[in-house]
Formats: C-alpha cells, structure tokens, sequence
C-alpha cells in the first residue's frame, strides 16, 4: 500500500471514474473525498466505489465521515483536524478499522500517534488547488525533519506524503523515508490516469 488515490470530480471525471481510473491502473488503495456533497449523494457514491473496490480487492477509505465508514463497513476513515478526534472516532470503530490522520507538523504526528492512528497523511508538500484551507508547505525538508523527529522519539507509523505531488517528485520524497505517497490531480491531468497510475506504481517499491 504504497500509493493512496484521493478521488475528485473534474471537467473531465465524475468522483466514481476517478476511482475506477486509479484501480483500472493498478492502485489498490482510495481514498473517497467528495466535499460539500449532500449526505445522499456521498453514501450513493461511496456504496457504488466500495463495491469496485471489492472486486478489485482494494483498501477503501472514506473522507471525514465516520458514521458512514461504521454504517458501509468501509475499510476505514482519514481525518484531520476540523473532523472529529482520532480518539473519539476509535471508540466508535474499534480495532478493525483503519484510521489516518493528517499532519502537518511533528506535533501533529504525536498527537495521532498518542490516540491510535494507523497512518499518517502528512502534507501538504507544495501548493495545490485540490484542497482549500491548506496548512503550510512541507517541502523535502519539511518531511526529513518530521521523519527525524519520529525516529528519535520511536514513534513507528507509516506516513503518506500529500499535496501537489507530481510524477517527478515521487523519487526525492521517497527518499526522505516516507511510506507512501497519496494524489490526485497529477492522475487526473494525465491524457491518460489508467497508464499514468500504472507510471507512477513503477516509482514505488511493492
Ligand atoms: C492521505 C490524506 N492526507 C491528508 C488529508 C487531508 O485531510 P483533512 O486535513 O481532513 O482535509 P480534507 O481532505 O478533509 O479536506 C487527506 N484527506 N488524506
Ligand atoms: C486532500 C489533501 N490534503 C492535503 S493536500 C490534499 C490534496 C491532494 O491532492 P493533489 O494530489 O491533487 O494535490
Ligand atoms: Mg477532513
């Protein structure tokens, strides 16, 4: 589980293609983000990913709502700091499911390791138009240091880069001992998601 794939709706691209897209490419894990969707439209949509993800055999992750994820059976939920605590949402989920937090400082990292977190996404690496509100830009530094300040502190939990990430920056952030890697909009751009997804799975070790 290298790569995350963050769904999101374009000119192009409804939500669900932009899931089918990534599967078709190769990736076996996503994320379903769909902001300002009415509660109908997000569960009609999240119950029609989760089902190809099953038939792909891939890890689905719904943004932001963990009654949903309870009430699906989803594989789990990713929640940052306008959502609900990491801890209050492991008290209603359990073990059995997975739950990512978003960091974008070292701070961040302990505050979800401390309550139960599964991974981490932290980010964002560079500006992106995907996301409004974002916290400030990471950089490589930004992730040598927080990767640094988990080692010395024996914090052990996979962390996702995120944010702007392109093809070309995969290597450099992998190198900084990240886990993963988690996009959307460099797939979504390509002429081609499927061939690009499977482009970028090339980067990532299994
Ligand atoms: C893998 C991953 N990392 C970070 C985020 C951002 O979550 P959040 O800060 O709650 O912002 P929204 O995505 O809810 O706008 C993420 N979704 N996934
Ligand atoms: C959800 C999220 N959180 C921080 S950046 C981001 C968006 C990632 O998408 P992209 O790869 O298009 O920048
Ligand atoms: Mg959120």
């Amino acid at each position: 589980m290298k790569l995350q794939f963050i769904t999101h709706f374009t000119d192009r691209y409804s939500y669900f293609d932009s899931a089918r897209m990534a599967l078709e490419g190769g990736c076996r894990w996503i994320q379903l983000r769909m902001k300002d969707a009415s509660p109908e439209e997000l569960e009609y949509e999240a119950r029609r990913v989760q089902a190809l993800c099953r038939e792909y055999g891939a890890t689905f992750i719904i943004d932001d709502h963990v009654e949903l994820v309870k009430k699906l059976e989803a594989d789990g939920v990713h929640l940052g700091k306008n959502d609900m605590p990491i801890a209050e949402a492991r008290k209603i989920l359990g073990n059995d499911f997975i739950i990512g937090g978003t960091a974008n400082t070292f701070e961040d990292v302990q505050m979800h390791y401390a309550a139960g977190a599964n991974y981490i996404g932290c980010g964002p690496f560079r500006f992106t138009t995907t996301k409004k509100n974002l916290s400030p830009v990471l950089g490589l530094e930004g992730y040598r240091n927080i990767l640094n300040r988990m080692k010395e502190a024996d914090i052990q939990l996979p962390v996702v880069a995120i944010g702007g990430i392109t093809y070309e920056d995969i290597p450099e952030i992998m190198q900084t001992g990240v886990s993963g890697i988690a996009l959307s909009g460099t797939i979504l751009r390509a002429d081609n998601p499927v061939e690009e997804t499977r482009r970028i799975l090339g980067l990532l070790p299994e």
